[in-house]
């Protein structure tokens, strides 16, 4: 950094330091946590990477709410269900702020595209998309197997673009692919907190561009996603078949919502980055989990699809309440590896107290989901082990096997900014792998040179704004000739007509 940027910055920080320490004059005491410096506060002390780690740690010693101090600005990390819940969700109104992202008037139209009910309507799409990944496996991760991120990401940004824009994406290389990818990678490093020291001191924002190189980044990123967003928005609207876009669109027209031109393609933008990337990473710690955690689980769940589903048909939706098992492992996927383990971040609008501790206003709230998905009190033991059991109750069963407990779901994220897309992503990522269970023996792939089986490590991942699996390959064979019958026979769907699904699904919508 400029050395006029370290005067500039040293400056503020003695000056927020006073202030802070001058206005810390409430009756209830900050809440506990590591010993800070004076001016840097904990910022020695602030993990590198993967943080969730060491906010467990923290957690074990200072109990479920720590107060960080972060160059001035105060960072709380809650560590327990019960106060996550309490604040984030109970308060929701003061802790829904968010530094720097999304918007607020935007839920309105998530709903309507996203709640339970329309989401139903998707699920024909979903299961063709589904169907085609079981192809494309068959096909081409057999044997030694293959890098599986791909397969699952071009599934999953094609279920998404089809509904949002009405075109398929059919090859992981599609340049709209690609590009999503790139900029979902770029964004993810600028909202790290503490990535860029803007976030602590927003005043260096009035920084002229050559003292704020962040400012350049940031500004050629909006470009491009927003010559994307354009591009896709207007293919959706002169698509044939009906979608997302032109449904939204004649809303906003309909009801005379104030939306400026550009804000609902941004919005549309946002749901493809936002379902792209906790989708396919959620599925990739499903596959993660068939090669590295089986200790029966497997098994178990293929006893459930032969004696509901049989050998003659594929699993579809319809089957849910029939497979609580499958149900069990969609859970423990959410629990044992929660694509957002520091949750998203966070802003409470004012001071408020809890527990007798004083939340200061405009701190950083870090849900630390992964302390929470660790608590063996409601969880129950070796929470890093994968059990789909512990979502099941003991000893009760209903005619179709188990009945499912009702365990905290942080996994979402809490109160008003919970994951709008959660219904849409169980219903995907449930028919998926219900789909591969019910298919491919899934094992790690081998090395074509040895023929030994490579070693995959459960817990290596990537430290961003999602946690990702680090790449590694997976073999999905068939698990008989009934299965590639199957396949062979009815998921090379690229000859269906998606325009009349889609014209089916807005016809569906109509009725609602
Ligand atoms: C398994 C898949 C998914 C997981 C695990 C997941 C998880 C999350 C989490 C943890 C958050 C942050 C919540 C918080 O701030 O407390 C979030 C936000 C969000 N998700 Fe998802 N998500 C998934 C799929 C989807 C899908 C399919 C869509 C859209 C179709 C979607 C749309 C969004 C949006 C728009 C937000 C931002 C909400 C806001 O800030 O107001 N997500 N998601």
């Amino acid at each position: 950094m400029h050395s006029i940027t370290y005067a500039a910055v040293f400056t503020l920080l003695l000056g927020l330091y006073i202030t802070r320490r001058r206005r810390n004059t409430t009756s209830f005491p900050l809440p506990p946590g590591p010993t800070p410096l004076p001016i840097i506060g904990n910022v020695h002390q602030a993990p590198k990477s993967h943080g969730w780690r060491q906010y467990l740690e923290w957690s074990k010693r200072y109990g479920p709410i720590v107060y960080l101090n972060m160059l001035g600005q105060p960072v709380i990390i809650l560590s327990s269900s019960e106060v996550t819940h309490d604040l984030l969700a109970k308060r929701g109104a003061i802790f829904s702020d968010r530094p720097r992202l999304f918007f607020q008037k935007h839920q309105k139209l998530q709903t309507l595209v996203l709640n339970p009910t329309p989401v139903a309507a998707y699920l024909p799409f979903q299961n063709l998309e589904s169907k085609q990944l079981l192809h494309d496996l068959s096909k081409d991760a057999g044997g030694y197997g293959s890098d599986v991120h791909r397969y699952f990401q071009k599934t999953v940004a094609s279920i998404i673009h089809t509904l949002l824009y009405g075109f398929r994406i059919k090859d992981d290389q599609d340049p709209v692919l690609r590009e999503v990818i790139q900029l979902n990678e770029e964004f993810s490093d600028f909202v790290q907190v503490g990535a860029h020291i803007v976030d602590t001191f927003p005043v260096l924002n009035n920084l002229p561009g050559f003292l704020a190189p962040w400012k350049q980044k940031a500004e050629s990123h909006y470009t491009r996603k927003h010559a994307l967003r354009m591009d896709n928005f207007r293919r959706g609207i002169e698509s044939p078949a009906w979608n997302i876009s032109k449904y939204l669109k004649e809303v906003v027209e309909r009801d005379d919502i104030d939306m400026p031109s550009g804000e609902l393609e941004f919005e549309l933008g946002t749901l493809i980055d936002a379902a792209l990337d906790g989708t396919t990473d959620t599925l990739i710690w499903f596959v993660m989990a068939c090669i590295t955690q089986d200790k029966g689980f497997i098994a178990k769940a293929r006893e459930e699809l032969d004696t509901v589903v049989g050998r003659d048909r594929l699993p579809t939706p319809d089957d849910k309440p029939n497979l609580p098992y499958i149900t069990a492992i969609f859970e423990e996927i959410l629990r044992w590896r929660p694509i957002a383990p520091e949750g998203a971040p966070h802003l409470n609008r004012e001071e408020t107290t809890y527990n007798g501790y004083t939340i200061p206003a405009k701190s950083v709230i870090v849900a630390n989901v992964w302390a929470i998905t660790r608590d063996e009190s409601l969880f129950g033991p070796n929470t890093d082990d994968f059990v789909p059991e512990r979502w099941l109750e003991d000893n009760i069963k209903n005619e179709s096997g188990g009945i499912l407990k009702s365990l905290p779901v942080p996994g979402w994220g809490y109160g008003r900014r919970i994951c709008p897309g959660r219904h849409f992503a169980q219903n995907a990522v449930w028919l998926i792998i219900a789909q591969l269970l019910w298919a491919f023996d899934i094992k790690a792939g081998r090395s074509k040179e040895t023929g030994e089986t490579m070693p995959v490590d459960p817990l290596a991942c990537t430290y961003k704004l999602v946690m990702r699996a680090l790449p590694f390959k997976a073999s999905f064979e068939p698990r008989g000739p009934w299965v590639s019958n199957i396949i062979n026979g009815e998921c090379d769907t690229y000859g269906v007509d998606h325009v009349v699904m889609l014209d089916q699904i807005g016809a569906d919508l109509g009725k609602l």
